[in-house]
């Protein structure tokens, strides 16, 4: 902050750095609803909420290898998808991060067994 200010009553102090807690933007339930439940096609159901979505942060300090990040993804992800079916090994965890007051939160341990399709 360049200057003494205050954001929603909270005094913030000048030379103070901020930074937007994304996983509070993700887990939003007036945006994100029952945001624990794997949904995907609520991005089908509302093509606004992509923009909600801002995973690599946004402005002059987001992240540098976003388009890296997005093609290696969709050639990784794509890729698996032709080439195995998964299926759980066990219950499928709850969707909670066991570490929910790090900064980086991290899924619970869960195993998939791939299965090669056949060609
Ligand atoms: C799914 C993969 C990735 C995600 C979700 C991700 C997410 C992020 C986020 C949230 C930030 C902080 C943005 C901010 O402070 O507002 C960041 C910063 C950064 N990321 Fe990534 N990132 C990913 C992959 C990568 C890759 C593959 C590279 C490099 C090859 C990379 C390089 C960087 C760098 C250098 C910064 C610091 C930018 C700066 O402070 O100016 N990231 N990333």
């Amino acid at each position: 902050m360049e200057e003494d200010s205050i954001i929603e009553g909270q005094p913030i102090s000048a030379g103070a750095v901020l930074t937007t807690q994304l996983a509070m933007l993700h887990t939003d339930e007036k945006t994100f609803k029952n945001h624990t439940e794997f949904r995907p096609e609520r991005f089908l159901e509302n093509n606004n909420l992509e923009k909600r979505l801002i995973p690599f942060g946004i402005g002059k300090r987001s992240c540098l290898g976003e388009s890296l990040a997005r093609a290696e993804l969709y050639l990784i992800t794509g890729n698996m998808i032709l080439d195995f079916d998964f299926e759980s090994v066990g219950a499928a965890p709850r969707i909670q991060t066991p570490t929910p007051f790090a900064l980086m939160k991290r899924p619970p341990s869960y195993d998939i067994r791939f299965i090669p399709r056949s060609k």
